[in-house]
């Protein structure tokens, strides 16, 4: 994986048919997508059920590029090994979800990962000061993570400050939460980088008829691109 500031769509699996993840990963990848973004959730940091690294190794033959797994859970060192050996490319822990997020960092980045914090909408940037070095990801959650489809909170203003705290350092700002055409501008224009959709992007299409994926995608792409200085 190597670094660049362009736009990046990570279109989150959640929104998609879980009869069919391998399958939606080809077709969002195909029509576009540039990472697949994987929700990993535990019943207990958030309140609600998702899949492991079980499912993230079963569907990793059917992407390409980028696996971008999520954890929304908690404790998370016990499962790093099990998510390397699953074929993340990137994994994401929340700041709030142990005691320990450093020695978190330093295990995924020893396991071979690229390692990302994520920051729920209550959780100010100055949580991360100290981890600037350590991450090659900060995540900024723009909904209270738990489920798809709920409504942007506007964090531009911690994204901003994030930037500024990353200052020439090859680190992503990933944005989660109510991504679409209309919210993309403001976080890219702030400094992220990586934007996740899940609804914007699964609306209207199926893997038998991907192509409003594609269109999604460029939607949210165009919106997003040359608005960040
Ligand atoms: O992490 C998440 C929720 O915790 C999802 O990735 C996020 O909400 C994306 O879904 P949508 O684009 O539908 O808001």
């Amino acid at each position: 994986m190597t670094f660049d500031r362009a736009i990046k769509i990570a279109p989150s699996i959640l929104a998609a048919d879980f009869a069919s993840f391998g399958a939606e990963c080809a077709a969002v990848e195909a029509q576009g997508a540039d990472w697949i973004h994987v929700d990993v959730m535990d019943g207990h940091f958030v309140p609600n059920i998702t899949f492991g690294p079980a499912t993230c190794a079963a569907i990793r033959p059917h992407i390409k590029g980028v696996m971008d797994v999520h954890l929304m859970i908690a404790p998370v060192d016990p499962y790093i090994d099990a998510f390397a050996d699953a074929g993340a490319d990137v994994l994401t822990a929340h700041v709030e979800a142990g005691p320990h997020i450093h020695r978190t960092l330093q295990a995924i980045r020893g396991a071979g990962m690229k390692a990302g914090v994520a920051l729920n909408p209550g959780t100010p940037a100055s949580a991360v000061a100290e981890l600037m070095d350590m991450v090659d990801l900060i995540c900024v959650m723009t909904v209270n993570p738990g489920f798809g489809g709920q409504k942007f909170i506007d964090m531009t203003a911690k994204i901003k400050t994030l930037r500024d705290m990353i200052g020439d350092r090859p680190v992503h700002i990933e944005i989660d939460g109510g991504v679409d055409p209309k919210t993309a501008p403001l976080v890219a224009k702030a400094g992220a980088d990586v934007l996740v959709a899940g609804s914007a992007v699964f609306r209207g299409g199926s893997v038998s008829d991907p192509a409003p994926y594609g269109d999604n995608i460029r939607a949210i792409r165009a919106a997003a691109t040359g608005v960040w200085a």
